[in-house]
């Protein structure tokens, strides 16, 4: 008879199940790597829909009942619920289990979560460098995670079996897994992530308020540029207020250099200056062809609703 290898984690529990929560359910299924997968949702309605759909095997309305038994728990909810989340469980957490995220913020998940954990349990961070601006356990998809990054944060003396274990956790789910320290992740996220967020929730709110141009026409004419803001500062309030207000140093030092830089562009324009809008924009062009041919393009399945960047 053939011997079956047994699946990585025995069972994983999920605290909130959003999108990111969903796609974990969905594609740690397709790729069994664990043996059960449950889930914490406050709402009725949440968990509902998680079961109905087939995310989970049983779905609990406390995250300290979730995690009862559990050698994966999994923190998915905004970052801001991290804390209480982390002193609900930390007393009911099995010894020897593994306490892992998603979320978009790290340095504040070793400030928020490890104080609350026992010694024996192992703490190590991560972040998914996917997504899209839906939420709900219905936007998840098993495909999200492929070929896309996943950022790990273990501190220093994190157990090194612990971590090769979340590895493998996000290898078998398509993702290529990259380390770094928790500082060095929230400053490059900085840049790449949430100030362009803050970019796109502002752009939006100032073509909104502006009196001379109807709301009518802001959505008649967007095709332009302004459309893909608006995909953008589509996002979830609730989880983009936690970045800002949890990342608040580094997102204040890009903002710093991306206002010096747009006061350049501004000068540019007002003095004429051609070639310096001309080489910006050949080298923007540039960073954007990179991007598309290492096909860092998420493409969600078409649910009978839009996908992204349409
Ligand atoms: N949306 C995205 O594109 C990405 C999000 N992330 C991170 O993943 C995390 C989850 O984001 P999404 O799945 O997009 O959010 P979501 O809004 O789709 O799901 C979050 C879920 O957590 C639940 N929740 C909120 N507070 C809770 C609490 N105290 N206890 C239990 N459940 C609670 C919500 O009801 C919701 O069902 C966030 O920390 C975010 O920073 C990471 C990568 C991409
Ligand atoms: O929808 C988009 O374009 C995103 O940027 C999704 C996203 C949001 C938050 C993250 O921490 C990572 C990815």
């Amino acid at each position: 008879m053939a011997e079956t290898t047994p699946p990585l984690f025995r069972r994983a529990a999920l605290i909130g199940i959003g999108l990111i929560g969903s796609s974990m359910a969905l594609a740690m299924r397709r790729a069994g790597l664990a043996g059960e997968i449950v889930c914490a949702a406050r709402s009725a309605a949440t968990r509902a829909t998680a079961l109905r759909l087939g995310l989970v095997d049983a779905a609990f309305a406390e995250a300290a009942e979730a995690v009862r038994g559990a050698d994966l728990i999994v923190l998915a909810t905004p970052i801001g619920a991290f804390g209480a989340i982390a002193a609900e469980i930390g007393p009911v957490v099995e010894a020897g289990a593994i306490v892992t995220d998603v979320g978009s913020v790290k340095a504040m998940v070793l400030r928020d979560v490890g104080p609350h954990l026992p010694l024996n349990v192992h703490l190590v961070p991560g972040h998914p460098v996917a997504g899209t601006e839906h939420s709900g356990p219905e936007s998840g998809f098993a495909e999200l995670f492929e070929n896309r990054w996943c950022i790990l944060t273990p501190p220093e003396d994190a157990d090194e079996r612990a971590v090769d274990k979340v590895v493998a956790l996000w290898a078998a789910m398509g993702a290529k897994v990259e380390r770094m320290t928790a500082q060095h992740h929230d400053l490059v996220l900085a840049i790449t992530s949430h100030v362009p967020h803050l970019i796109a929730y502002n752009i939006v709110g100032t073509a909104s308020d502006l009196e001379a141009v109807t709301q009518s026409e802001v959505i008649k004419y967007s095709a332009g540029g302004f459309r893909d803001f608006t995909r953008i500062a589509a996002s979830d309030p609730t989880m983009w207020r936690d970045i800002f207000l949890n990342n608040k140093e580094a997102v204040l030092e890009m903002l710093g250099r991306f206002v010096e830089d747009l006061t350049a562009l501004q000068r540019a324009i007002r003095w004429g200056e051609g070639d310096t809008l001309f080489d910006l924009f050949t080298r923007t062009r540039a960073i954007r062809r990179s991007i598309v041919d290492a096909g860092q393009e998420t493409q969600a399945p078409d649910f009978g609703r839009r996908a992204p960047g349409e």
